[in-house]
């Protein structure tokens, strides 16, 4: 399956954003992955709709992956669409209401995404596979960015593939996030993942483009 490297903007230089983007998309990067964060769901507090907004408008065709890290995400589906989101990934564990928060963010003409923290089971994928076009398996707790990877994340990576086969669905993505790196690619890759997001491992490198090269050069 085709591979992607997603470039998590969470770890670039926000003074700057418009050009750390650019130079990952340069680069090769095909995706930028914006993580949004409520304060309840996890942690921490990130970004909303007017930076999707605005990188939309400074990159008219550039796909914008959003990590929803929020409560109730139904509440946020139709100020991301309208500001240009392509995808909006939910967690499982943030509603009750996983089904119908799918089916707005579709209704909503945008893809969806269904992502599960480390220690949730997959259980909810059989009810909603074929209505999302991606998997994210947390490779670490989410709410922050330069973490390790947890080790006992990498088996629910090769799970969700092959669910996704069971279910007939082996066309949809399976994304990782959280603690990707040069050094923890090739585990993540050949357990199944095709859609690698990486923000610290990308922008915290002296030089971001020559390291978005060194991912896609092993991909
Ligand atoms: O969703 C999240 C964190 O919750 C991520 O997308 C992070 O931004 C990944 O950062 P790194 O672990 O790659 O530094
Ligand atoms: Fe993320």
């Amino acid at each position: 399956m085709k591979k992607i490297l997603a470039p998590s903007i969470l770890s670039a230089d926000f003074s700057r954003l418009s050009e750390q983007v650019d130079e990952v998309v340069v680069a090769g990067a095909e995706w930028i992955h914006v993580d949004v964060m409520d304060g309840h769901f996890v942690p921490n507090l990130s970004m909303g709709p007017v930076v999707v907004d605005a990188l939309r408008k400074s990159f008219p065709s550039l796909f914008l992956d959003v990590h929803l890290m929020v409560e109730a995400p139904e509440k946020w589906i139709t100020s991301f669409a309208k500001s240009g989101a392509n995808r909006l990934t939910i967690h499982a564990e943030s509603t009750p209401h996983v089904h119908r928060a799918i089916q707005m963010i579709r209704s909503a003409g945008l893809q969806a995404g269904i992502a599960f923290n480390p220690a949730t089971g997959l259980d909810t994928l059989a009810y909603i596979v074929e209505d999302v076009d991606l998997v994210l398996v947390m490779t670490v707790n989410p709410g922050f960015g330069g973490q390790h990877l947890i080790p006992a994340t990498l088996p629910k990576i090769s799970e969700v593939r092959r669910k996704l086969i069971e279910y007939g669905c082996s066309t949809a993505h399976v994304q990782v996030d959280g603690g990707i790196s040069l050094e923890t690619l090739e585990q993540v890759m050949s357990a199944g993942a095709n859609v690698i997001v990486a923000g610290s491992a990308i922008f915290e490198a002296a030089h971001p483009k020559e390291r978005v090269q060194e991912f896609l050069s092993r991909f």
